[in-house]
């Protein structure tokens, strides 16, 4: 025998109910036993609740409701039966049913009052009607069904909304009904009686007790909950996109999920299903072919470790605190003690082994109650000082981990907080039962979605880690990252079990955002139209706001006042990846100030890209320091546009035409003049430095120029490019007496000691930087490991493709790192 049951939205429409009897139909085809279980149509409780709350207090609009109410079954029954004597049966017999709630409410109307025993009475006109006309139904496609009213077998106490099941009582009349009655029993939810055939009701979702009760009365060999979703999930899918259905679970697994929240098993149902080791199928009707969850009480030791992941939304926390408390018994007793005779309930204690404090977790509606109880059970110790006053925080939510093989896996703990510690969020308070079978954290109410988020993504394996990007400038080497993103995009998830979704975007004009994901293949067009005027203030602030996991901010400008943001990103866990270098070439104290901030948070600052472009030049420069080398000398070619430059400029072509060619080429920076000016390079150079540790500022930079007189004043790029044509002889003769003694041009920078210097330099064949082509950086270090043969790193250093790609790399390693 299997009891099945179907919840209200399993039974909302007409249609569904079709398909439900159909479903109902495989069964008794296939020879199985069933009985099955209904709900009321979905929403006809809470219909039921209002026209009963009108009635009581005297609004005559109750008898609209209840109109419609009357007037839904009936076009039910005109919809589903199509054999006339089924459906004037069933017509004439919901008349005079619902002719009795009319009455009904009619009393409560002309005695203004509805008790919680009326009530229960009310309610039971929700399933006793859609119990019958679906019994109906099953009739009409060749099903032997019987309509049982459920008062008739369960017996309860007389607590009225939330009745106590008698349950060998209970299970007795189960079975001698069921012997007797051979047919397919439907059997109305939520209902029972107590002694004198008074109605009640088994709590709201009393359907699933009702379900697990006759199985238990019955020895079923399985229940079968159907409902609107696929099983229980591994998370809310409302807050967590990629929440899955949990294959199979424990009884006690499924407890803690539904008490933590998840919809799903209305938590009393467990009980008997458990007692009598009875296994709990979750299914969804709108997809009957898909297994759902089953809980039973088989476990797998070597399963997943976390089954699920949870959270309670609002919660507030109470902490009693005091240097009265140490060492005292009964502490713990008397708090507890004052919530128990104020009528609150706990979701959450949490106690430090220094007893200095105790916290625990209420409704953020019984916080104040809460307070004022524990204060007046500790009045003479908070009179005299040894207790403090009750601090309340609100606006705080718990997560939880859920699962009981996390007792046999030691990291988990450590894997939960890295996962929250990298996404900036703090931990309120925490608790862990004894059994292990549950780590809760109490956040902040704000982080609940960012939390759940890392936490799917840090325990299950079949999830794949969402980057969420934020990227500013998206010119050159801003769109040929976006590019590459979505080139490589499949790749990544299908090997590096990461996604990259470009979730904000901004240029000079236009900033656009979209938490599900720009799509990279219409970006401009979506970026043009938004109408969000660029504002980096705001860009932040959305940025902070959204509060996405693994969130990671890009800055492919050349401006200095998205830099004047870093510290502040930083600051709130965002890690940074950018090609700028004015953050980390300006005042020494601010690059500082950065590094600092970025490593308090545990969150990197990135940029790589600054110098030789995507070449390895800083992280080979911090491998040779951290491994303990000492570096002697630091010499470069860095500029990748003035080596095209000077690679090419042989006498054949003006110099100007050249270095025109370089930034279409896009090796020069947005504004050609940083580069010819050697104000590039002197950064660059400036930036190795402090890699290795020397505070240098701009200013201990020499810098010596090779631009003519006055080029730098040129008031505007065009301006520029007009006095390098201008003085196309001074270059050319620059070119000729370096050719004429067999050498080459080349802009380079040394660092030496503490000593930078950067300049142009004639260098004949027997310079390692005379061999250089293309837009070519070399960058040599000498240190005491590599003394005699200096360590090179050599190749293209500027160019969109490279730099983006330098870019791109820092930010999959960035993922990495997160959760
Ligand atoms: N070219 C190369 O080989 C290398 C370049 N880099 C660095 O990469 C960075 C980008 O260079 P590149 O792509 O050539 O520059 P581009 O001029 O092509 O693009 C800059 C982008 O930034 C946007 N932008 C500028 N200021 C702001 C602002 N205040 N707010 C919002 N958006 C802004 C621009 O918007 P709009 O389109 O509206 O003007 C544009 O989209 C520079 O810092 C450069 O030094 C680093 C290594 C190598
Ligand atoms: N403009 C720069 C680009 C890389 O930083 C260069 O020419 O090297
Ligand atoms: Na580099």
């Amino acid at each position: 025998m299997k009891v099945l049951k179907f919840g209200g939205s399993s039974v909302a429409q007409p249609d569904r109910i079709r398909g439900i009897v159909n479903i109902l139909k495989g069964y008794y085809a296939s020879g199985d036993h069933f009985t099955v279980v209904f709900s009321a149509f979905g929403g006809v409780t809470d219909s039921l609740i209002e026209m009963s709350a009108l009635a009581a207090r005297g609004d005559d609009r109750y008898g609209q409701l209840f109109q419609e109410f009357a007037d839904r079954h009936q076009s039910a029954i005109n919809d589903l039966l199509t054999d006339d004597r089924l459906r004037d049966e069933t017509a004439g017999q919901m008349r005079r049913s619902h002719e009795v709630l009319k009455n009904l409410l009619y009393g409560i109307f002309l005695v203004r009052e509805a008790s919680p025993r009326t009530m229960d009475y009310v309610l039971s006109f929700g399933e006793r009607s859609s119990s019958y006309i679906i019994t109906q139904c099953m009739q009409q496609a060749g099903i032997p069904a019987e309509y049982l009213d459920a008062r008739r077998i369960l017996k309860t106490d007389k607590t009225f909304g939330n009745a106590k099941v008698a349950f060998d009582k209970s299970y007795d009349k189960i079975r001698e009904h069921y012997r007797e009655h051979p047919q397919v029993q439907v059997v109305t939810g939520f209902i029972a009686s107590a002694k004198g055939g008074l109605t009640t009701t088994l709590g709201r979702g009393g359907s699933d007790y009702t379900a697990s009760l006759l199985a238990a009365g019955l020895d079923a060999s399985a229940i079968e909950i159907w409902t609107d979703v696929s099983g229980v999930l591994t998370a809310d899918p409302r807050r967590v996109k990629k929440a899955f259905t949990i294959p199979r679970m424990t009884y006690a697994e499924a407890m803690e999920m539904s008490h933590f929240g998840a919809k799903v098993i209305y938590p009393p149902t467990l009980m008997p299903a458990l007692q009598k080791r009875i296994p709990l199928y979750i299914k969804n009707t709108f997809e009957p072919d898909f297994p759902g969850t089953k809980v039973s009480e088989e476990s797998d030791k070597n399963g997943v470790a976390v089954r699920g992941i949870s959270s309670i939304n609002d919660v507030a926390l109470c902490t009693v605190s005091g240097t009265g408390m140490f060492g005292v018994p009964g502490i713990a007793g008397r708090i507890f003690g004052s919530l128990a005779v104020a009528g609150i309930n706990v979701i959450l204690i949490t106690q430090g082994s220094s007893e200095h404090a105790i916290s625990f977790a209420v409704q953020p509606t019984a916080a104040d109650r809460a307070k004022e109880a524990v204060e007046d059970a500790f009045a003479f110790e908070i009179e005299r000082g040894v207790v403090n006053r009750v601090k309340v925080e609100k606006d705080l939510s718990v997560v939880a981990i859920i699962g009981e093989n996390m007792r046999y896996q030691p990291g988990i703990s450590g894997r939960l907080f890295r996962a929250l510690g990298k996404n900036g969020i703090n931990a309120v308070a925490i608790a862990q039962g004894s059994s292990e079978l549950n780590v809760s954290v109490v956040i902040s109410r704000e982080d609940e979605t960012k939390a759940l988020n890392a936490l799917h993504e840090a325990f299950f394996l079949s999830d794949y880690k969402t980057l969420h990007l934020f990227i500013i400038g998206v010119g050159l080497i801003g769109g040929t990252l976006l590019k590459q993103i979505e080139q490589q995009n499949a790749y990544l998830r299908e090997r590096r079990g990461m996604e990259v979704k470009v979730v904000g975007l901004a240029n000079t004009k236009k900033m656009l955002f979209d938490a599900e994901g720009i799509d990279l293949a219409s970006w401009k067009k979506r970026l043009v139209a938004s109408e969000l005027t660029t504002d980096l203030p705001v860009f932040v602030g959305r940025m902070r706001s959204l509060n996405l996991s693994n969130s990671i901010f890009v800055d492919n400008t050349a401006d200095d006042k998205i830099a004047s943001f870093y510290e502040s990103i930083l600051d709130d866990s965002i890690s940074i990846s950018t090609p700028n270098k004015i953050a980390t070439s300006s005042g020494y104290l601010q690059y500082q100030r950065l590094k600092n901030i970025a490593d308090k948070r545990g969150v990197q600052f990135r940029y790589e890209t600054n110098v030789g472009a995507g070449l390895p030049v800083i992280s080979t420069l911090r491998d040779l320091i951290d491994s303990g080398d000492r570096i002697n000398k630091i010499e470069g070619v860095l500029s990748g546009s003035l080596s095209y430059i000077f690679n090419n400029f042989d006498g054949s072509r003006p110099f100007a035409e050249i270095v025109r060619e370089a930034k279409d080429k896009g090796f020069t920076e947005p504004d050609p003049r940083i580069d010819l000016s050697g104000k590039d390079v002197a950064r660059k150079i400036l930036i190795l430095g402090r890699e290795t540790g020397i505070p240098l500022d701009p200013e201990h930079v020499s810098v010596e120029g090779f631009l003519p007189e006055g080029a730098m004043e040129a008031k505007s790029v065009d301006g520029f490019f007009s006095v390098l044509e201008e003085n196309g002889d001074y270059f050319a003769e620059l070119q000729q007496r370096a050719a004429a003694d067999g050498k080459a041009l080349r802009m380079i920078a040394t660092l030496e000691g503490e000593e930078a210097t950067v300049g142009v330099q004639a260098v004949g064949n027997d310079n390692p930087f005379y061999t250089l082509s293309g837009s070519d950086n070399m960058i040599v270090f000498t240190s005491d490991r590599y003394r005699v043969r200096p360590l090179v790193v050599r190749g293209p250093g500027a160019g969109a493709e490279v730099t983006a790609a330098g870019v791109f790399a820092e930010i999959i390693q960035i993922g990495s790192s997160l959760s």
